[in-house]
């Protein structure tokens, strides 16, 4: 998919475009380049390739490392992670969340896991899940607000198992306001089975506090 294609799919709401502000200007074609990266990784997880491949692809791998590494900015100007106009926020650390729908109150969207997220036994990796929620309830916090906010804690329930390569249903809202407190909630869903669940609690920061 062209970047262009990403800004105008329905994966970002005109909602939260509204409330998050700008986004970094990138090349054309980054949102494609992470997408390739994302799949790079699945293959890499999925595959057994012999010695010839392997040695290959560390050499090809170093090649690339040394051509981005004179490339380094500081990190208010890099854009990896900073274009929240692509699912998931053009990064690769989290799996590629779609928002189909969003306000400054809730938000609805669906994920898939890659091979890249296994744990074991089919099932998506226990850390990755809350990386997920506390990427989507940190996003709705600060949504609608100048006043930002960090994760003070951030509960998970593994209710059942998160399955890899399978379209998922994600939501997350706002439970209650006070003071600086914001204490948000969110669930992820295999259709009618509930995978997981997540109750965080995201404190405003003072400012000058990092
Ligand atoms: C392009 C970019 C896109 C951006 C898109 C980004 C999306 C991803 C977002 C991810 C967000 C993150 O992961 S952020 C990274 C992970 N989080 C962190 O690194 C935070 C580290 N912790 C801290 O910095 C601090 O502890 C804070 C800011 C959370 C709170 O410290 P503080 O500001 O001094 O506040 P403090 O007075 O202690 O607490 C305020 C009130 O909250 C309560 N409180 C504080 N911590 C807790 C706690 N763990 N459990 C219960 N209650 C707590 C206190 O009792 C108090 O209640 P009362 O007495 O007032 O009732």
């Amino acid at each position: 998919m062209s970047d262009e294609e990403h800004a105008s799919a329905p994966h970002w709401s005109e909602t939260w475009r509204g409330v998050e502000g700008q986004v970094p200007a990138g090349p054309a074609g980054y949102g494609a380049m992470i997408d390739t990266l994302r799949t790079f990784l699945d293959d890499v997880a999925a595959a057994s390739p012999d010695e010839a491949i392997v040695a290959a692809l560390t050499q090809d791998m170093a090649g690339w490392s040394s051509k981005l590494r004179p490339l380094a900015v500081p990190e208010a100007e890099r854009i990896f992670a900073h274009r929240r106009d692509l699912p998931g926020r053009g990064q690769t650390m989290s799996p590629q969340l779609f928002i189909d729908e969003a306000s400054a109150e809730s938000v609805r969207g669906h994920v898939t896991f890659g091979d890249y997220y296994l744990g074991g036994n089919g099932a998506v990796h226990g850390g990755a899940i809350p990386l997920l929620f506390d990427e989507i309830l940190g996003r709705l916090s600060n949504a609608g607000t100048q006043k930002r906010s960090r994760t003070a804690f951030l509960h998970v329930d593994f209710r059942s198992i998160t399955p890899i390569g399978k379209r998922l249903q994600i939501r997350g809202w706002f439970e209650y306001e006070e003071g600086r407190k914001r204490l948000l909630k969110a669930d992820l869903r295999d259709g009618d089975t509930l995978c997981a669940e997540a109750e965080g609690l995201f404190v405003e920061l003072r400012p000058g506090q990092p």
